[in-house]
């Protein structure tokens, strides 16, 4: 089967800060990956070559097969690669309903501010996916009055109203409650697995990695040190000395 993403030999430096250093990776369609590894480890800066946001020194991203490496962020969006960031992206003055209503026009149409938000999108398509991750009631607040755990779970949902088929998710749990993670994962996880959507995701509690990834990848340095199962990755001696702080 072809390779959802694959890199070849991604390089990228900032001044003399090695941030990708010979990326060779491939995701497949159905792959649940978590992302690990220290601060500085280079984990973002992948993200952002692979979703456009930072073109590589050299070195080639595909998606799906086509050569993405050169294209803009909105481009690789509309092929299906969805991202999700660390600080969710909302639309500040808009209630939850409409931030989805405006997604979903997105992915049709180029926004105009002439026309009504109502003709945006269509409104059953809003309702589902608002009960898809548990938004249901929260349709009428302001995006930027919502919990940090709802900012994030509305981030995802507008990032899926772009029918993506992989999802990229920088720190899904970060700034949320310890108590509050696991349940935001298994929302964010059920709806994606509804949509059969691919995920890789960068996190740092070693529990919610083992609980909802099938794959593990290890970054240090901008290398990836350790790929493989859950178990493998979390079990092995340099990923626990070096990435997960194990003395
Ligand atoms: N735009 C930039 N300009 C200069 N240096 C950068 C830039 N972006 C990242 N770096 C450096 O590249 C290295 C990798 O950073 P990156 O943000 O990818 O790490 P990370 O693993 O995502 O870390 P974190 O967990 O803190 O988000 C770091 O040394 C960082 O300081």
């Amino acid at each position: 089967m072809e390779p959802l993403v694959k890199t070849q030999n991604l390089n990228l430096a900032f001044g003399g800060v090695v941030a990708a250093d010979q990326i060779n990776f491939e995701l497949h369609e159905g792959e649940r990956l978590a992302v690990i590894g220290q601060n500085g480890a280079g984990k973002t800066t992948f993200i952002n070559i692979c979703t456009g946001y930072l073109k590589p020194d050299s070195g080639t991203v595909y998606f799906a097969g086509k050569d993405i490496t050169a294209l803009s962020p909105r481009k690789i969006v509309r092929l299906g690669m969805g991202r999700s960031f660390q600080l969710p992206q909302l639309f500040t003055e808009h209630t939850v309903s409409e931030c989805i209503q405006i997604a979903a026009a997105s992915r049709n149409t180029r926004l105009s501010y002439f026309q009504p938000l109502s003709r945006l999108a269509d409104r059953r398509e809003v309702e589902e996916t608002l009960e898809l991750v548990g938004l249901s009631q929260d349709a009428d607040a302001l995006s930027v009055d919502l919990p940090e755990g709802k900012k994030k779970l509305l981030d995802v949902a507008m990032a899926l109203s772009l029918r993506p088929r992989l999802l990229i998710m920088d720190e899904p749990t970060s700034g949320v409650a310890s108590e509050d993670k696991h349940s935001l994962m298994q929302l964010v996880m059920d709806a994606l697995e509804q949509r059969k959507v691919t995920s890789w995701f960068v996190e740092h509690d070693e529990d919610i990695v083992a609980r909802y990834a099938t794959r593990v990848a290890a970054w240090i340095s901008g290398k990836i040190a350790a790929d493989g199962s859950p178990s493998e990755v979390l079990n092995n001696p340099l990923v626990r000395s070096a990435v997960l702080g194990d003395h």
